[in-house]
Protein backbone atom coordinates (compact mmCIF):
# COMPACT_ATOMS: atom_id res chain seq x y z
CA UNK A 1 0.00 0.00 0.00
CA UNK A 2 1.21 3.62 -1.01
CA UNK A 3 1.42 6.03 1.62
CA UNK A 4 1.76 9.26 -0.46
CA UNK A 5 -1.44 9.17 -2.63
CA UNK A 6 -4.19 11.47 -4.13
CA UNK A 7 -7.58 12.01 -2.33
CA UNK A 8 -9.81 14.35 -4.14
CA UNK A 9 -6.95 15.45 -5.98
CA UNK A 10 -4.91 16.45 -3.52
CA UNK A 11 -1.42 14.74 -2.47
CA UNK A 12 -1.39 13.12 0.72
CA UNK A 13 1.04 11.42 3.24
CA UNK A 14 -0.54 9.03 5.38
CA UNK A 15 -3.33 11.16 6.92
CA UNK A 16 -1.54 14.78 6.04
CA UNK A 17 -2.01 16.59 3.23
CA UNK A 18 1.11 17.04 1.84
CA UNK A 19 -0.03 20.89 1.35
CA UNK A 20 -0.76 21.46 4.75
CA UNK A 21 3.00 20.76 5.83
CA UNK A 22 4.15 22.57 2.62
CA UNK A 23 2.24 25.52 3.76
CA UNK A 24 3.56 25.02 7.50
CA UNK A 25 7.10 24.24 6.87
CA UNK A 26 8.00 26.29 3.83
CA UNK A 27 9.77 24.59 0.37
CA UNK A 28 12.05 23.16 -0.63
CA UNK A 29 11.08 19.91 2.30
CA UNK A 30 11.75 16.23 2.69
CA UNK A 31 8.47 14.14 3.94
CA UNK A 32 8.74 11.06 5.24
CA UNK A 33 5.96 8.56 5.91
CA UNK A 34 6.59 6.35 9.09
CA UNK A 35 4.45 3.52 7.91
CA UNK A 36 6.17 3.09 4.81
CA UNK A 37 9.65 2.94 6.77
CA UNK A 38 8.00 0.29 9.14
CA UNK A 39 6.11 -1.55 6.44
CA UNK A 40 9.63 -1.72 4.07
CA UNK A 41 11.84 -3.00 7.34
CA UNK A 42 9.06 -5.43 8.01
CA UNK A 43 8.92 -7.34 4.33
CA UNK A 44 12.81 -7.56 4.82
CA UNK A 45 12.48 -8.82 8.76
CA UNK A 46 9.29 -11.34 7.89
CA UNK A 47 11.35 -12.65 4.66
CA UNK A 48 14.07 -14.09 6.64
CA UNK A 49 11.76 -15.22 9.82
CA UNK A 50 12.51 -18.25 11.02
CA UNK A 51 16.11 -18.29 10.67
CA UNK A 52 18.90 -16.50 12.29
CA UNK A 53 18.96 -13.26 10.98
CA UNK A 54 20.07 -9.32 11.09
CA UNK A 55 18.27 -6.86 9.04
CA UNK A 56 21.20 -4.00 9.06
CA UNK A 57 19.39 -0.73 7.75
CA UNK A 58 22.27 1.10 5.38
CA UNK A 59 22.04 4.20 7.11
CA UNK A 60 23.56 6.06 4.45
CA UNK A 61 20.53 6.18 2.51
CA UNK A 62 18.87 8.39 5.10
CA UNK A 63 20.57 9.08 8.51
CA UNK A 64 17.93 11.71 9.58
CA UNK A 65 17.49 10.77 13.32
CA UNK A 66 14.09 10.25 13.42
CA UNK A 67 14.12 7.42 10.40
CA UNK A 68 17.08 5.53 11.86
CA UNK A 69 14.39 6.12 15.63
CA UNK A 70 11.75 4.18 14.20
CA UNK A 71 13.58 1.87 12.66
CA UNK A 72 15.66 0.90 15.62
CA UNK A 73 12.54 0.44 17.67
CA UNK A 74 11.57 -1.66 15.24
CA UNK A 75 14.95 -3.85 16.47
CA UNK A 76 16.73 -3.10 12.99
CA UNK A 77 20.51 -3.58 12.69
CA UNK A 78 22.18 -0.74 11.42
CA UNK A 79 25.25 -0.71 8.30
CA UNK A 80 27.20 2.81 9.14
CA UNK A 81 30.03 3.97 6.76
CA UNK A 82 31.55 6.62 8.92
CA UNK A 83 32.14 7.40 13.35
CA UNK A 84 29.29 10.21 12.41
CA UNK A 85 27.27 7.55 11.18
CA UNK A 86 27.76 5.43 14.52
CA UNK A 87 26.99 8.79 16.45
CA UNK A 88 23.85 8.98 14.80
CA UNK A 89 22.70 5.31 15.11
CA UNK A 90 24.17 5.95 19.22
CA UNK A 91 21.83 9.15 19.20
CA UNK A 92 18.35 7.65 17.82
CA UNK A 93 19.00 4.65 20.49
CA UNK A 94 20.76 2.07 18.08
CA UNK A 95 21.87 -1.54 19.37
CA UNK A 96 25.58 -1.27 19.07
CA UNK A 97 25.29 -4.64 19.02
CA UNK A 98 24.00 -4.83 15.90
CA UNK A 99 25.45 -2.50 13.98
CA UNK A 100 27.88 -3.77 11.13
CA UNK A 101 31.02 -0.70 9.76
CA UNK A 102 31.76 -1.18 6.31
CA UNK A 103 33.86 1.05 4.66
CA UNK A 104 37.25 1.27 2.14
CA UNK A 105 38.70 3.82 4.26
CA UNK A 106 37.93 3.68 8.69
CA UNK A 107 40.26 5.85 10.23
CA UNK A 108 42.18 4.84 13.55
CA UNK A 109 39.33 7.19 15.88
CA UNK A 110 36.34 6.07 13.78
CA UNK A 111 37.50 2.29 14.50
CA UNK A 112 38.59 3.17 18.13
CA UNK A 113 35.16 4.67 18.78
CA UNK A 114 33.16 1.47 16.94
CA UNK A 115 35.19 -0.69 19.35
CA UNK A 116 34.43 1.62 22.36
CA UNK A 117 30.69 1.49 21.40
CA UNK A 118 30.75 -2.48 21.02
CA UNK A 119 29.88 -3.10 17.32
CA UNK A 120 28.75 -6.74 16.07
CA UNK A 121 31.27 -6.12 13.56
CA UNK A 122 33.74 -4.52 10.87
CA UNK A 123 33.51 -5.46 7.58
CA UNK A 124 37.19 -5.18 6.48
CA UNK A 125 37.73 -4.53 3.31
CA UNK A 126 41.77 -4.59 2.66
CA UNK A 127 45.11 -5.79 4.21
CA UNK A 128 45.96 -2.83 5.30
CA UNK A 129 42.91 -2.10 7.57
CA UNK A 130 42.79 -5.24 8.92
CA UNK A 131 46.34 -4.77 10.50
CA UNK A 132 45.36 -1.38 11.51
CA UNK A 133 42.34 -2.92 13.39
CA UNK A 134 44.56 -5.59 14.62
CA UNK A 135 46.82 -3.27 16.42
CA UNK A 136 43.88 -0.84 17.86
CA UNK A 137 42.12 -3.54 19.34
CA UNK A 138 45.39 -4.72 20.95
CA UNK A 139 46.23 -1.49 22.22
CA UNK A 140 42.50 -1.41 23.92
CA UNK A 141 42.88 -5.04 25.05
CA UNK A 142 40.21 -6.26 22.93
CA UNK A 143 39.30 -8.23 20.03
CA UNK A 144 37.78 -6.70 17.12
CA UNK A 145 34.81 -8.74 15.36
CA UNK A 146 35.34 -9.40 12.31
CA UNK A 147 33.94 -10.45 8.34
CA UNK A 148 36.25 -9.56 5.06
CA UNK A 149 34.20 -7.84 2.79
CA UNK A 150 35.15 -9.80 -0.41
CA UNK A 151 35.14 -8.68 -4.04
CA UNK A 152 33.57 -11.33 -5.57
CA UNK A 153 33.59 -9.64 -9.48
CA UNK A 154 29.71 -10.30 -10.39
CA UNK A 155 28.39 -7.84 -12.53
CA UNK A 156 25.07 -6.31 -10.69
CA UNK A 157 23.87 -5.24 -14.08
CA UNK A 158 23.09 -1.63 -12.44
CA UNK A 159 24.56 1.75 -13.63
CA UNK A 160 28.39 1.66 -13.29
CA UNK A 161 28.73 4.84 -10.40
CA UNK A 162 26.78 2.40 -8.18
CA UNK A 163 28.40 -1.17 -9.08
CA UNK A 164 30.70 -1.87 -6.28
CA UNK A 165 31.24 -6.02 -6.36
CA UNK A 166 33.16 -5.80 -10.13
CA UNK A 167 37.06 -6.50 -10.00
CA UNK A 168 37.56 -2.83 -11.16
CA UNK A 169 35.74 -1.61 -8.29
CA UNK A 170 37.74 -0.34 -4.97
CA UNK A 171 35.63 -2.15 -3.06
CA UNK A 172 36.28 -5.12 -1.15
CA UNK A 173 39.35 -7.65 -1.13
CA UNK A 174 40.09 -9.47 -4.12
CA UNK A 175 37.92 -13.34 -3.45
CA UNK A 176 41.12 -14.87 -4.85
CA UNK A 177 43.22 -13.35 -2.16
CA UNK A 178 40.72 -13.75 0.84
CA UNK A 179 41.68 -16.70 1.51
CA UNK A 180 45.19 -15.77 2.80
CA UNK A 181 43.93 -13.03 4.09
CA UNK A 182 41.48 -15.04 6.73
CA UNK A 183 44.39 -17.24 7.34
CA UNK A 184 46.61 -13.87 8.56
CA UNK A 185 43.58 -12.72 10.21
CA UNK A 186 43.19 -15.84 12.54
CA UNK A 187 46.37 -15.25 13.40
CA UNK A 188 45.94 -12.10 15.05
CA UNK A 189 45.47 -11.42 18.67
CA UNK A 190 43.61 -8.45 17.98
CA UNK A 191 40.96 -9.86 15.59
CA UNK A 192 38.01 -12.22 16.00
CA UNK A 193 36.96 -13.77 12.97
CA UNK A 194 32.78 -13.81 12.97
CA UNK A 195 32.11 -13.77 9.55
CA UNK A 196 32.22 -12.94 5.60
CA UNK A 197 30.55 -10.44 3.95
CA UNK A 198 29.82 -8.77 -0.02
CA UNK A 199 28.37 -6.31 -1.79
CA UNK A 200 27.68 -6.05 -5.54
CA UNK A 201 25.72 -2.68 -6.31
CA UNK A 202 22.56 -0.83 -5.62
CA UNK A 203 19.60 -0.65 -7.23
CA UNK A 204 19.53 -3.89 -8.07
CA UNK A 205 16.23 -5.77 -10.60
CA UNK A 206 17.83 -8.92 -10.63
CA UNK A 207 17.69 -12.14 -8.28
CA UNK A 208 20.76 -13.44 -10.74
CA UNK A 209 23.75 -12.03 -9.10
CA UNK A 210 22.92 -12.28 -5.97
CA UNK A 211 23.17 -16.20 -6.42
CA UNK A 212 26.09 -15.71 -8.61
CA UNK A 213 27.86 -13.81 -6.06
CA UNK A 214 26.55 -16.39 -3.12
CA UNK A 215 27.38 -19.19 -5.24
CA UNK A 216 31.10 -17.87 -5.17
CA UNK A 217 31.15 -16.50 -1.48
CA UNK A 218 30.34 -20.07 -0.59
CA UNK A 219 32.70 -21.55 -2.49
CA UNK A 220 35.11 -19.37 -0.35
CA UNK A 221 33.69 -20.51 3.12
CA UNK A 222 33.60 -23.76 2.21
CA UNK A 223 37.61 -23.86 1.39
CA UNK A 224 38.10 -21.62 4.88
CA UNK A 225 36.15 -24.48 6.94
CA UNK A 226 38.62 -27.25 5.22
CA UNK A 227 41.48 -24.67 6.87
CA UNK A 228 39.28 -24.60 10.29
CA UNK A 229 38.57 -20.98 10.03
CA UNK A 230 34.47 -21.25 11.06
CA UNK A 231 32.44 -18.39 10.08
CA UNK A 232 29.44 -17.26 11.87
CA UNK A 233 27.42 -15.00 9.61
CA UNK A 234 27.42 -14.14 5.99
CA UNK A 235 26.42 -10.86 4.52
CA UNK A 236 24.41 -11.29 1.63
CA UNK A 237 24.86 -7.55 0.29
CA UNK A 238 23.77 -6.13 -2.64
CA UNK A 239 20.87 -3.75 -2.69
CA UNK A 240 17.23 -4.22 -3.87
CA UNK A 241 15.94 -1.73 -6.52
CA UNK A 242 13.40 0.38 -6.12
CA UNK A 243 10.53 1.51 -8.37
CA UNK A 244 11.06 4.89 -9.61
CA UNK A 245 8.94 4.68 -13.02
CA UNK A 246 8.25 1.28 -14.02
CA UNK A 247 10.89 -0.85 -12.69
CA UNK A 248 10.23 -4.40 -11.57
CA UNK A 249 12.30 -4.60 -8.49
CA UNK A 250 12.16 -8.14 -6.81
CA UNK A 251 10.74 -8.01 -3.59
CA UNK A 252 12.55 -8.78 -0.06
CA UNK A 253 10.24 -12.22 -0.31
CA UNK A 254 11.61 -13.37 -3.91
CA UNK A 255 15.33 -12.32 -2.89
CA UNK A 256 15.16 -14.52 0.33
CA UNK A 257 13.35 -17.46 -1.38
CA UNK A 258 16.10 -17.69 -3.82
CA UNK A 259 19.02 -17.60 -0.95
CA UNK A 260 17.76 -19.45 1.72
CA UNK A 261 17.72 -22.63 0.52
CA UNK A 262 21.30 -22.11 -0.76
CA UNK A 263 22.42 -21.43 2.98
CA UNK A 264 20.06 -24.50 4.43
CA UNK A 265 22.04 -26.57 6.53
CA UNK A 266 24.77 -23.86 7.06
CA UNK A 267 24.14 -22.63 10.51
CA UNK A 268 25.28 -19.35 8.85
CA UNK A 269 23.04 -16.30 10.59
CA UNK A 270 21.82 -14.15 7.50
CA UNK A 271 22.82 -10.38 7.23
CA UNK A 272 21.46 -7.78 4.87
CA UNK A 273 22.53 -4.53 4.36
CA UNK A 274 18.76 -2.55 2.42
CA UNK A 275 19.26 0.89 2.38
CA UNK A 276 16.88 2.75 -0.72
CA UNK A 277 14.57 -0.50 -0.46
CA UNK A 278 13.79 0.40 2.81
CA UNK A 279 13.73 4.14 2.65
CA UNK A 280 13.65 5.10 -1.28
CA UNK A 281 9.65 5.06 -1.38
CA UNK A 282 9.54 5.98 1.94
CA UNK A 283 10.21 9.91 1.35
CA UNK A 284 9.06 12.58 -1.35
CA UNK A 285 10.76 16.35 -1.70
CA UNK A 286 8.76 18.94 -1.89
CA UNK A 287 8.89 21.90 -4.06
CA UNK A 288 7.10 24.99 -5.38
CA UNK A 289 6.95 26.96 -9.04
CA UNK A 290 8.63 30.08 -8.45
CA UNK A 291 7.96 30.92 -11.88
CA UNK A 292 7.29 29.44 -15.87
CA UNK A 293 10.42 30.69 -18.11
CA UNK A 294 10.26 30.34 -21.86
CA UNK A 295 12.91 29.76 -24.55
CA UNK A 296 12.64 29.31 -28.52
CA UNK A 297 14.14 25.68 -27.71
CA UNK A 298 12.30 24.79 -24.25
CA UNK A 299 9.96 25.78 -21.31
CA UNK A 300 11.06 25.29 -18.24
CA UNK A 301 9.50 25.22 -14.87
CA UNK A 302 11.62 27.09 -12.47
CA UNK A 303 11.06 25.53 -8.54
CA UNK A 304 12.71 26.15 -5.48
CA UNK A 305 14.96 22.89 -5.20
CA UNK A 306 18.03 22.47 -6.60
CA UNK A 307 20.42 20.11 -7.57
CA UNK A 308 21.91 20.62 -4.28
CA UNK A 309 18.44 19.50 -2.47
CA UNK A 310 18.88 16.40 -4.86
CA UNK A 311 21.58 15.26 -6.79
CA UNK A 312 20.34 11.85 -8.21
CA UNK A 313 18.89 13.69 -11.51
CA UNK A 314 22.22 15.05 -12.66
CA UNK A 315 24.68 12.75 -10.88
CA UNK A 316 23.44 9.57 -12.55
CA UNK A 317 21.05 11.15 -14.89
CA UNK A 318 18.07 9.84 -13.40
CA UNK A 319 14.60 9.13 -13.60
CA UNK A 320 12.51 10.75 -10.60
CA UNK A 321 8.58 11.20 -10.81
CA UNK A 322 7.53 14.46 -10.56
CA UNK A 323 3.93 15.26 -9.48
CA UNK A 324 1.56 17.85 -8.70
CA UNK A 325 0.37 18.23 -5.15
CA UNK A 326 -2.96 19.70 -5.95
CA UNK A 327 -4.15 18.49 -9.43
CA UNK A 328 -5.52 20.91 -11.66
CA UNK A 329 -7.56 21.01 -14.45
CA UNK A 330 -7.68 24.91 -15.41
CA UNK A 331 -4.24 25.50 -17.27
CA UNK A 332 -2.94 23.21 -20.00
CA UNK A 333 -0.64 20.43 -19.79
CA UNK A 334 2.88 21.59 -21.18
CA UNK A 335 6.19 19.79 -21.53
CA UNK A 336 8.44 21.14 -18.88
CA UNK A 337 12.00 20.73 -17.85
CA UNK A 338 11.85 21.09 -14.16
CA UNK A 339 14.81 22.88 -12.98
CA UNK A 340 16.28 24.67 -9.56
CA UNK A 341 17.91 28.43 -9.02
CA UNK A 342 21.58 26.82 -8.81
CA UNK A 343 23.93 28.21 -11.41
CA UNK A 344 24.79 25.23 -13.51
CA UNK A 345 23.25 23.87 -16.35
CA UNK A 346 23.41 20.70 -14.62
CA UNK A 347 20.97 21.78 -12.46
CA UNK A 348 17.91 19.65 -13.27
CA UNK A 349 15.07 17.59 -11.42
CA UNK A 350 13.91 16.48 -14.33
CA UNK A 351 13.32 16.78 -18.47
CA UNK A 352 10.66 17.07 -21.14
CA UNK A 353 7.77 16.70 -18.07
CA UNK A 354 4.36 17.15 -18.87
CA UNK A 355 2.66 18.92 -16.24
CA UNK A 356 0.04 21.16 -15.68
CA UNK A 357 0.85 23.78 -13.51
CA UNK A 358 1.28 27.41 -12.75
CA UNK A 359 3.12 30.11 -10.85
CA UNK A 360 3.09 28.97 -6.74
CA UNK A 361 2.30 25.50 -7.28
CA UNK A 362 3.89 22.81 -4.92
CA UNK A 363 5.41 19.81 -6.79
CA UNK A 364 6.25 16.57 -5.20
CA UNK A 365 9.96 14.65 -6.88
CA UNK A 366 8.55 11.13 -5.57
CA UNK A 367 10.74 8.23 -4.10
CA UNK A 368 13.16 10.66 -2.96
CA UNK A 369 13.74 8.86 0.75
CA UNK A 370 16.71 7.46 -0.27
CA UNK A 371 19.23 9.23 -1.57
CA UNK A 372 17.91 12.60 -1.55
CA UNK A 373 18.88 14.42 1.79
CA UNK A 374 21.67 12.62 2.89
CA UNK A 375 23.17 14.04 -0.31
CA UNK A 376 22.41 17.26 0.09
CA UNK A 377 24.85 20.54 -0.18
CA UNK A 378 25.30 23.94 0.75
CA UNK A 379 26.04 24.76 -2.66
CA UNK A 380 25.07 28.98 -4.06
CA UNK A 381 25.11 28.71 0.21
CA UNK A 382 21.56 27.16 0.09
CA UNK A 383 20.33 26.09 3.52
CA UNK A 384 19.03 22.27 3.33
CA UNK A 385 15.89 21.50 3.24
CA UNK A 386 13.74 21.05 6.39
CA UNK A 387 12.62 17.06 7.01
CA UNK A 388 8.86 16.30 8.00
CA UNK A 389 8.09 12.70 9.46
CA UNK A 390 4.55 12.07 9.29
CA UNK A 391 3.11 9.54 11.52
CA UNK A 392 -0.46 8.77 10.79
CA UNK A 393 -2.94 12.35 11.33
CA UNK A 394 0.72 13.82 12.65
CA UNK A 395 3.52 15.66 10.62
CA UNK A 396 6.59 15.76 13.02
CA UNK A 397 9.25 18.35 11.44
CA UNK A 398 12.82 16.14 12.63
CA UNK A 399 14.81 18.79 11.34
CA UNK A 400 14.25 22.51 10.90
CA UNK A 401 15.38 24.20 7.28
CA UNK A 402 19.12 25.44 8.24
CA UNK A 403 19.53 29.32 8.83
CA UNK A 404 22.03 31.73 7.63
CA UNK A 405 24.14 30.98 10.87
CA UNK A 406 23.85 27.08 10.32
CA UNK A 407 25.78 27.84 7.40
CA UNK A 408 27.99 30.11 8.36
CA UNK A 409 28.83 27.99 11.60
CA UNK A 410 32.70 27.70 12.31
CA UNK A 411 33.50 30.65 9.73
CA UNK A 412 35.21 33.15 10.38
CA UNK A 413 36.56 36.77 9.25
CA UNK A 414 40.46 37.57 9.68
CA UNK A 415 41.17 40.29 12.02
C1 LIG B 1 28.33 -1.96 1.75
C2 LIG B 1 27.00 -1.41 1.39
N1 LIG B 1 25.95 -1.72 2.15
C3 LIG B 1 24.73 -1.24 1.89
C4 LIG B 1 24.49 -0.39 0.81
C5 LIG B 1 23.11 0.07 0.59
O1 LIG B 1 22.64 -0.22 -0.65
P1 LIG B 1 21.16 0.02 -1.08
O2 LIG B 1 20.77 1.40 -0.72
O3 LIG B 1 21.20 -0.21 -2.52
O4 LIG B 1 20.31 -0.97 -0.38
C6 LIG B 1 25.56 -0.04 -0.03
C7 LIG B 1 25.37 0.82 -1.20
O5 LIG B 1 25.53 0.38 -2.33
C8 LIG B 1 26.85 -0.56 0.27
O6 LIG B 1 27.89 -0.27 -0.51
N1 LIG C 1 23.70 7.41 -3.99
C1 LIG C 1 23.34 6.35 -4.86
C2 LIG C 1 23.48 5.01 -4.27
C3 LIG C 1 24.77 4.80 -3.58
C4 LIG C 1 24.83 3.44 -3.04
C5 LIG C 1 25.74 3.40 -1.86
N2 LIG C 1 26.79 2.42 -1.96
C6 LIG C 1 21.99 6.59 -5.48
O1 LIG C 1 21.40 7.58 -5.25
O2 LIG C 1 21.50 5.83 -6.25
Amino acid sequence: MDHFVYRDGALWAEDCAVADIAARHGTPCYIYSRATLTRHFRAFDDALAGTDHLVCYAVKANSNLAVLQVLARLGAGFDIVSGGELARVLRAGGDPARVVFSGVGKTEEEMRAALQAGIYCFNVESEFELHTLDAIARSMNRRAPVALRVNPDVDAKTHPYIATGLKTNKFGVDIATAEQLYTQAARLAGIEIVGIASHIGSQLLEITPFLDALERVLALVDRLDARGIALRHIDVGGGLGVRYKDENPPLPQHWAQAIRPRLAGRRLRILAEPGRAIAGNAGILVTRVLGIKSTQAKTFAIVDAAMNDLLRPTLYQAWMDIVPVRVRSDVPVRTYDVVGPVCETGDWLGKDRPLAIAPGDWLAVRTAGAYGFVMASNYNTRPRAAEVMVDGAHAHLVRARETFEDLVRGESLLP
